[in-house]
C-alpha cells in the first residue's frame, strides 16, 4: 500500500489539509500533490515542498490516496474525467465534499472502489479538527490508515454515512458558529472597556479553556456553568438575559436550518 496523497481541489479545505499533513510529519511534502485550475494560490504550499498541478490525471497517476475537496457540483465531472485513470486495486478515494453520497460517486466510478467520506473543519490546518469519517468497502488496514491520517490532524470519530450531513453542520459549520460567538464577545468586551486586540485575546482563550474543560474532564457544560455562577451574581444575571433573548433557541434553530439546507439542496 503506497502512501502518496493527491488533494483534488486546493481551496480553503484542501490547502488546510495539506498544511496540517505537512506540519504533522505524517507524510513527506514531496509525497503530496495538490491540484486546482489556477495554481497561483498554491505557491506557499509549493515552497514547502508540496507538488502542485492543474492536471488531475497527473495527480492520480502519482498518488494512492485521492482526497476529493472540490465543490459539490464539480465532483461528478471530475470523477468522470478521472475514472479511466483510477485503479480500484491501488486508489482509495476520500471525499470531504458536503452532501455527495457514496452512491452518487459509485454512479460514476462503480462499486469496486474503497471509498471514505471525511468531514473535517478548517482547524485541520493547525491540527485541531474534529473529523467524522464513514467507510465503504474498506479493509481494516485502509480504515486504520485513514483514521491515523486524520488523527494527526485533530480528533476523529467513525460514523455511519447517514450522519454525514449532521456531522457537516456540527463539526464543520460549527467553526463559523464558534467564531460568531467569539466575535459577539469581542464586541461586548469593547463596549465595556477593552481595546479590540485585548478583547479578542480574552474571548478566544476563554472559549479555548472552556472547550478544554469539557474535553479533559468529560463533564456536562451545565456542571461547569454551576462552578461559575455565584448565587445572585453577575454570571447568572447575564446568562438568564441571554436566554430571555433566545440565545440557546437561536443556536439550535441555526443548526437545524444549516442541516435542512444541506438535505434540501443536495
Ligand atoms: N470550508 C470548509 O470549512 C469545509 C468545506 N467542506 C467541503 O469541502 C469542499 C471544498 O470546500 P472549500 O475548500 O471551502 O471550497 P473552495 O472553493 O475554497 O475550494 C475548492 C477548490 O477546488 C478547485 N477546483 C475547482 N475546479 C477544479 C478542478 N476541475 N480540478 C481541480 N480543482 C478544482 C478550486 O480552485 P480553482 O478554481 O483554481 O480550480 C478551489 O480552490 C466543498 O465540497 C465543501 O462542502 C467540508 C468541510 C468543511
Ligand atoms: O458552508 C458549506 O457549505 C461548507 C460545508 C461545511 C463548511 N462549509
Amino acid at each position: 500500500m503506497g502512501n502518496k496523497i493527491a488533494i483534488i481541489g486546493g481551496g480553503n479545505l484542501g490547502t488546510a489539509i495539506a498544511e496540517g499533513l505537512i506540519s504533522s510529519g505524517f507524510v513527506q511534502p514531496q509525497h503530496i500533490i495538490v491540484t486546482k485550475r489556477n495554481v497561483a494560490t498554491l505557491k506557499p504550499l509549493e515552497e514547502k515542498g508540496v507538488l502542485i498541478s492543474n492536471d488531475n490525471v497527473e495527480a492520480v497517476k502519482f498518488a494512492d490516496w485521492v482526497i476529493l475537496a472540490v465543490k459539490p457540483f464539480q465532483v461528478k465531472e471530475i470523477l468522470t474525467q478521472l475514472h479511466p485513470h483510477l485503479d480500484a486495486k491501488r486508489h482509495v478515494l476520500i471525499s470531504v465534499i458536503t452532501g455527495v453520497w457514496v452512491k452518487d460517486m459509485q454512479e460514476v466510478v462503480g462499486d469496486a472502489f474503497t471509498l471514505f467520506r471525511a468531514m473535517p473543519n478548517t482547524a485541520i490546518a493547525i491540527r485541531e479538527s474534529i473529523t467524522c469519517i464513514s467507510r465503504h468497502n474498506a479493509s481494516a488496514v485502509q480504515e486504520q490508515y485513514v483514521k491515523d491520517l486524520f488523527d494527526q490532524l485533530g480528533k476523529t470519530v467513525i460514523i455511519e454515512e447517514k450522519l454525514m450531513d449532521a456531522a457537516t453542520v456540527l463539526g464543520a459549520c460549527g467553526t463559523a458558529y464558534a467564531m460568531r460567538y467569539i466575535r459577539a464577545n469581542i464586541q461586548g468586551g469593547i463596549e465595556i472597556g477593552f481595546d479590540a486586540a485585548t478583547a479578542s485575546l480574552i474571548a478566544a482563550q476563554t472559549v479555548k479553556g472552556a472547550a478544554e474543560l469539557l474535553l479533559t474532564r468529560h463533564t456536562h457544560p451545565e456542571q461547569e456553568i454551576d462552578k461559575v455562577t455565584t448565587p445572585k451574581g453577575c454570571t447568572i444575571a447575564g446568562l438568564n438575559e441571554m436566554e430571555h433573548q433566545g440565545f440557546s433557541s437561536s443556536l439550535i434553530k441555526g443548526v437545524v436550518t444549516s442541516y435542512k439546507k444541506i438535505v434540501n439542496d443536495m
